[in-house]
Parts: C-alpha cells; sequence; structure tokens
C-alpha cells in the first residue's frame, strides 16, 4: 500500500488542464480519472482535457472534462485524451502559443502525464511562462529518476512475462533457443525484470556490457551437459535497432539456431493491472492535493512506499541508475 503526505489546502484555482503526452502507457485513464475528480471534488472550478499532448495545447484541441466523462475508464489501456510527440514543442516560439492558449480559456495550472521527454517540457513551460505545473510519471519503461515505479511499468512487465511463458512452452517442446526483444530505448528495466521473472538464460541490456563469447560457451555446455532443453535471451531493444538481429547472426555463427519474438507495441496495451491502477488513482490524486498545496514544478513519484515530490530540474538533470544487483540475479538465478 501507498502512503500519501497530508497536505493542506493552500491555493484556489478555477481551472486546471490536463494532458497525457509521449508513449502511451497502461494506467493512463486511472490517472486522468483521478485527477479530474480530486480536482473537481476539492473545489476546482473546471477541469479541460488537452488531446494528444503538446500538440494540443498548440492547436488549441483542449476540451472541457466532467466528472462523468472519465466514467468506466479505469479499466482501459492507452489515453482517452490520447498522446502523441510533438517535436515542434522544443521550440520557444511554439511554447509561446500554447501559454496563450492555456491563458485564453483561463487555464491556470496543468498536470502532464507523460515520461521524461514529456516532464521536460512541462518544467520548460512553467520556468518560461510561469504556469504552475505537475507531472507524473507515465512510461512502460520505468527510466524516470526520483520514482521507483512508473505508471504502465507493471502492466508492461506483465504482458511481457505471460508472452514469454508462452514462448517458453514452445522453446521447450522443440528445445530452441530464442531471442525475445522487449522494449526500452534507452534502459533495461523492462528487460531485467522480466528475465528474472521468466528464468531467462541471459538479459541483455543498454546500461551493462555484456560477453557474447561467454553466452556462447555457456550454451554449447549447457548443450553438452543434456541442460539445454530451451533457452530464453530477453533482449532490451536499446538504441541500435538492428541488435537482436545482429545477435542471432552472431549465434547462428557459433552454430546456434536461434529463433527471434519481438514483443512490441502489444507491451504498451491492454487494460491497466491492478498494481498500476492503484499508483495511477493515488499519484492522480496527489497530484491535485500538490498543487492545492502551492507546490509547482515537480513530479509526484514514489519512494519507498511513499507518494513523494521530485523537482522537475532533477528529473530532467539525474538518470535513474538500473541497479546491478539485480541486473545479477537474472543470471545467478539460472545457473
Ligand atoms: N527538451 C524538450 N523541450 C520541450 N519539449 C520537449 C522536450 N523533450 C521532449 N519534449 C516534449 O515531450 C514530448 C514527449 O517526449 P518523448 O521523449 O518523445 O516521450 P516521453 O515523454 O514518453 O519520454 C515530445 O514530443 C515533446 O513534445
Ligand atoms: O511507439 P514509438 O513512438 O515507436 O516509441 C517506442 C518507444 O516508446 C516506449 O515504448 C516508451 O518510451 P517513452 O515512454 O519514453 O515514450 C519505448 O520503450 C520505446 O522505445
Ligand atoms: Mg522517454
Amino acid at each position: 500500500m501507498l502512503s500519501i503526505p497530508d497536505l493542506k489546502p493552500e491555493k484556489h484555482y478555477n481551472a486546471v488542464g490536463i494532458l497525457t503526452s509521449g508513449g502511451d502507457s497502461s494506467g493512463m485513464n486511472p490517472a486522468i480519472r483521478s485527477i479530474v475528480r480530486a480536482a473537481l471534488n476539492s473545489g476546482v472550478k473546471q477541469v479541460f482535457g488537452v488531446r494528444r499532448g503538446y500538440q494540443g495545447l498548440v492547436s488549441d484541441d483542449i476540451t472541457l472534462m466532467s466528472s462523468r466523462s472519465v466514467t468506466n475508464i479505469v479499466q482501459k489501456g492507452g489515453t482517452v485524451l490520447k498522446s502523441a510527440r510533438c517535436p515542434e514543442f522544443s521550440d520557444p516560439s511554439v511554447r509561446d502559443v500554447a501559454a496563450r492558449n492555456l491563458s485564453s480559456r483561463g487555464i491556470e495550472a496543468l498536470v502532464v502525464i507523460g515520461g521524461d521527454g514529456s516532464l521536460t517540457g512541462a518544467h520548460i513551460l512553467c520556468q518560461e511562462h510561469g504556469i504552475p505545473v505537475i507531472g507524473l510519471p507515465g512510461t512502460i519503461d520505468n527510466d524516470i529518476p526520483g520514482t521507483d515505479d512508473t505508471i504502465g511499468f507493471d502492466t508492461a512487465v506483465n504482458t511481457a512475462v505471460e508472452a514469454i511463458d508462452r514462448i517458453r512452452d514452445t522453446a521447450r517442446s522443440h528445445e530452441r533457443l530464442f531471442l525475445v526483444e522487449v522494449m526500452g530505448r534507452n534502459s533495461g528495466f523492462i528487460a531485467t525484470q522480466v528475465g528474472i521473472a521468466c528464468g531467462a538464460e541471459m538479459v541483455v541490456v543498454p546500461e551493462y556490457a555484456f560477453d557474447f563469447h561467454d553466452l556462447c560457451i555457456t550454451l554449447a555446455e549447457r548443450h553438452s551437459k543434456g541442460q539445454g532443453s530451451s533457452g530464453i535471451i530477453v533482449v532490451a531493444e536499446g538504441r541500435d535497432p538492428d541488435l537482436t538481429h545482429r545477435l542471432a547472426a552472431q549465434l547462428k555463427a557459433q552454430g546456434q539456431d536461434p529463433k527471434i519474438s519481438i514483443l512490441g507495441h502489444i507491451q504498451r496495451g491492454g487494460s491497466p493491472s491492478g498494481h498500476d491502477r492503484m499508483l495511477a488513482s493515488c499519484l492522480g490524486t496527489a497530484a491535485v492535493e500538490y498543487l492545492l498545496a502551492g507546490y509547482s514544478d515537480i513530479m509526484v513519484g514514489v519512494h519507498k512506499g511513499a507518494i513523494v515530490d521530485v523537482p522537475l530540474q532533477r528529473v530532467i538533470e539525474e538518470k535513474k541508475v538500473l541497479d546491478r544487483k539485480l541486473f545479477d540475479i537474472a543470471a545467478l538465478l539460472h545457473k
């Protein structure tokens, strides 16, 4: 269970906006629902939904929301507000347009649900235009500094685990080796957690070097001992789009016959897990409470079971480290 801080309302807002931005993640909908309802039940007169992230802020695609407009979404994947990547938002003149659109509707503060890029945009908007912002970590990657968990990570991990369990069945029947690619462009949090949960023979992540030669020897030894009835190597996609295929080619050159399975966007969809619904609902409620307590330019995250506030500046400057010990467990447990 999460512990929620006791915050006293110090400020009044007439109108608040919400947007979801960057790669979507399961749990964004329960986050939207909780922000809308917590705000309306705490005296905020109007809550506006901005469609397609910063794109909607710039094109003025903004609609009024109500308690009823978020009914029956707590269990739905994706985001009812839609999401997008809006590279133009890095341009100050484009952000001026966004700030004008907010002001023309009387929107006094913004809650942004998204990944590291989205939170960077929120921080810059706040600094440049003095608009109070609160960020929520919404990404399957769990790569956001200052929070142990992100909305959507648990669902993505569960989806990948279920898929790999199925792959393991056929891998065992045919005594095959599989390379399974999971998402994570810059980070191996999904790969590590999935690797441990599936008993993968190996996990490849962008953060730590791995010894390919060592892998080939291990596989050959296992095979000669009759232990190699199946093998799963979990590969985080990383920045190199060909990594998994190159690994397969190298394994082939060593006499292995690996199959490739790229899980891709199935990890981004689906009904949010109970864990993600709870996380999103608590973080969304806390975001409103922090806003009304006078906070701004922060992300609301989780640390050691407690809801915490983290300056967006810190979120942007730091890099979240994948615990080496956790990564090593994956290798330890299949020996
Ligand atoms: N340096 C930046 N300045 C302003 N806006 C940014 C910046 N970086 C990202 N954004 C905005 O956030 C959006 C989402 O960022 P991205 O990194 O693609 O996804 P995520 O937020 O999921 O990490 C970008 O398309 C852009 O609109
Ligand atoms: O769907 P897209 O735009 O191809 O993006 C794929 C990327 O988005 C993610 O699913 C989520 O990343 P972000 O939360 O940073 O957007 C990454 O794991 C993946 O590399
Ligand atoms: Mg990101």
